[in-house]
């Protein structure tokens, strides 16, 4: 009998959406793309399209650390990544099981936390009392916190509006307690190009990149947060798997597709059926 070698495995605890262009359905299509098994655990179902968001089910939040805790035990977890986590109780419940099989800070598993907050059409995808739960509970935890503009504000008061206000948005964040943060610079609409932040609390690494003239950029922080978790399950060092996550999602803006009405999601699969260049 034959038997290949496992590839390295990610997980995702995250919300689904129907529409297929965010959330867990496109961390699975950049997991598969990165050549990492990836594995779920469901934390909201999401009634979801290129609109908008027009429903929520919360996923019991035993059930998340249930989800967590099987493949965990079972598969074992190269790297994780959260998105949509719903409430503090879910977050509490996640956090719990993470600390069981070491994921996260102190743990041998690297752990993203990207604290998606809305919808990009602005429906809300955490509950308030979850805002405080992302602080206490998760941010202390992440080896990388990934928030865009929006989160940030939600999350410190900042009001970034130019490149020049995104090292003092990394610096609030990053007194919540993640080893490294992420600030993501896509809604820097003003700006000609897209030049994210990566802040440890001494260094500072800009992460420069185009800005493509498209509206499809559905799910791209999803993608952007998924292959650095890729990375990171491969061995990568933070710098290094943020620095291939950027070229993976820019790549992926490169190729973005329209569909349905509205907002149409990058491509994840551009290494497969490769559209533009
Ligand atoms: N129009 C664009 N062209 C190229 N890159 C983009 C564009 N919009 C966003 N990005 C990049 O996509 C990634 C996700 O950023 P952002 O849109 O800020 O996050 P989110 O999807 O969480 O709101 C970042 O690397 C950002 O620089
Ligand atoms: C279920 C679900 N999860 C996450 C998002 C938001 O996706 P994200 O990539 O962070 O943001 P946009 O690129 O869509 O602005 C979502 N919509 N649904």
């Amino acid at each position: 009998m034959h038997e290949s070698t496992a590839p390295p495995t990610a997980l995702t605890i995250a919300g689904s959406d129907s529409g297929g262009s965010a959330g867990m359905h496109a961390d699975l299509r950049t997991f598969f793309a990165c050549g990492v098994h990836g594995m779920t655990a469901v934390t909201a179902v999401t009634v979801q399209n290129t609109v908008g968001v027009t429903g929520l089910v919360e996923i019991p939040p035993e059930t998340v650390a249930a989800q967590i805790d099987a493949v965990a035990s079972d598969i074992g977890v190269g790297a994780a990544k959260t998105g949509v986590l719903a409430s503090a109780a879910t977050i509490d419940a996640a956090l719990d099981s993470c600390d069981r099989h070491g994921i996260g800070r102190g743990g041998r598993t690297p752990f993203v936390v990207d604290p998606v907050a809305a919808s990009r059409s602005g429906e809300p995808l955490l509950r308030p009392d979850a805002l405080d739960a992302l602080r206490r509970r998760a941010f202390p935890r992440a080896t990388l916190a990934t928030p865009n503009l929006d989160e940030v504000r939600l999350l410190t008061g900042i009001d970034a509006r130019t490149r020049g206000d995104l090292l003092d948005a990394a610096k609030a964040i990053h007194d919540f307690g993640p080893e490294w943060v992420l600030i993501k610079s896509g809604h820097l609409l003003d700006d000609p190009e897209c030049v994210d932040l990566l802040f440890n609390g001494t260094e500072s690494i800009e992460l420069p990149g185009p800005r493509y003239a498209t509206e499809h950029t559905h799910g791209a922080g999803d993608v952007f947060a998924s292959a650095i978790t890729a990375a990171l399950a491969k061995g990568a060092s933070v710098p290094d798997a943020v620095r291939g996550g950027k070229r993976f999602v820019t790549r992926s803006v490169a190729d973005a597709y329209p569909l349905g009405s509205g907002v149409g999601p990058v491509s994840t699969f551009w290494r497969v059926s490769p559209r533009s260049y």
